[in-house]
C-alpha cells in the first residue's frame, strides 16, 4: 500500500478556491478564488503566487492552446491575458437572469469550453433553484445550451475513451453520466452513477485518474472520494483537514500528485481557528494513480 501524504501547500485564505488546473509548461497551479473576483497561479517550483483580479466573479479557469488563458467570469466566457490582466469577453449566456453567474467549466477532449450556471448564492447552497444551464464555447466562439433546471453546476470531466461525459448538479447529490458524441460536442441519456451518502454532504468539483475512475470533491464532508463509474461503487475515501473541499485535479510530475481547493466561506470564528488552513491549497501524495493531462481550449 502507498502511504498518503496531504500537505497545504500554499495558504492563501480563498474565500471559495475552485477550479484547480496544472500548467505542465510553468509547473503552475491555476486556480480562482470566486467571490474575490481573482485568477491565481501557484509556481510549484518558486512557491510564489500571481493573481489577476477582473471585475465580476471568477468561477472557473482552463489553458488555451496558443497561450493564456480562458475563464468564465460573470455570465461570459473570457480570454485572459495573463500579461497585461486583461479579459476580453468572447461570448455571454443568461442574459435574461440578472443574479446568475457560470460556476465550475472544464475543456472537452476536443478544445470545447463547458461551463454551467447557477443563481448567485445568498449563503453556501443557498440559492433560488432551478435558475442554472449547460453551455460550451466552441471553438468559434459560437455557444451550445445543453439543458437547463440546473441548481449548481459543478463538476464534470470525460471519460478515457471521450464517449462519456461526467457532470454533477450539486444538489441533485449525484454524479451523473450522458452518453458523448466527441465529434458534435452532443450529450444524451442522462443516468446517476452515484449517489452521495449523508456523510459526504455535497459534491462539487471532479476529475478522472488514468484508470477512468472519478474524484469527486466533497463540499462540507472534507473529502475528496474516488468512484468506478462502471460498478456505482465508492473505492476510496481520503478525508482533508478542511470541511469545504470544493474540487480536485491532478498535477506535478506526470500528474501523480493530487491538488484540492477549499473555501472558507461559510465558516464560523470557531471552525476557523481549528481549521487555519481552509482557503488553502492541499497537496496529496501517495494515492498510487495519476491522472490525465488538461485539455486546452482551442479557439
Ligand atoms: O464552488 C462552487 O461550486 C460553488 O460556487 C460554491 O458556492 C460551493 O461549492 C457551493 O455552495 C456548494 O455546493
Ligand atoms: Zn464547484
Amino acid at each position: 500500500m502507498s502511504s498518503i501524504k496531504i500537505e497545504c501547500v500554499l495558504r492563501e485564505n480563498c474565500r471559495c478556491g475552485e477550479s484547480p488546473v496544472w500548467e505542465e509548461a510553468s509547473s503552475s497551479l491555476l486556480f480562482v478564488d470566486i467571490p474575490a473576483k481573482k485568477v491565481c497561479r501557484w509556481d510549484s517550483l518558486s512557491k510564489r503566487v500571481q493573481q489577476v483580479t477582473l471585475d465580476a466573479p471568477v468561477s472557473s479557469v482552463a489553458l488555451r492552446q496558443g497561450g493564456g488563458y480562458v475563464a468564465t467570469v460573470g455570465t461570459k466566457f473570457c480570454a485572459l491575458n495573463w500579461e497585461d490582466h486583461s479579459a476580453v469577453a468572447l461570448a455571454s449566456v443568461d442574459e435574461d437572469k440578472r443574479n446568475n453567474r457560470f460556476n465550475d467549466g472544464k475543456v472537452d477532449p476536443a478544445g470545447r469550453y463547458f461551463a454551467g450556471t447557477m443563481a448567485e448564492e445568498t449563503a453556501p447552497a443557498v440559492l433560488e433553484r432551478h435558475q442554472g444551464s449547460l453551455y460550451s464555447l466552441f471553438p468559434d466562439h459560437h455557444v451550445e445550451k445543453y439543458f437547463d433546471q440546473v441548481d449548481i453546476s459543478n463538476g464534470l470531466d470525460w471519460s478515457l475513451d471521450h464517449k462519456i461525459f461526467y457532470y454533477i448538479d450539486s444538489l441533485s447529490y449525484s454524479v451523473d453520466a450522458f452518453d458523448y458524441d466527441l465529434h458534435t460536442g452532443k450529450i444524451s441519456n442522462r443516468r446517476s452513477i452515484y449517489k452521495l451518502e449523508k456523510e459526504e454532504q455535497i459534491p462539487d468539483g471532479m476529475c478522472i485518474d488514468v484508470e477512468g475512475k472519478l474524484w469527486v470533491a466533497c463540499y462540507n464532508g472534507g473529502r475528496v472520494i474516488r468512484l468506478d463509474p462502471e460498478t456505482g461503487k465508492r473505492l476510496q475515501t481520503v478525508k482533508l483537514p478542511v470541511v469545504k473541499t470544493t474540487s480536485c485535479c491532478f498535477g506535478g510530475k506526470d500528474y501523480s500528485e493530487m491538488y484540492v481547493t477549499c473555501a472558507r466561506d461559510g465558516m464560523d470564528p470557531e471552525g476557523l481557528l481549528q481549521q487555519p488552513e481552509a482557503g488553502g491549497i492541499f497537496k496529496i501524495t501517495g494515492l498510487g494513480v495519476k491522472g490525465i493531462p488538461p485539455y486546452p481550449y482551442v479557439g
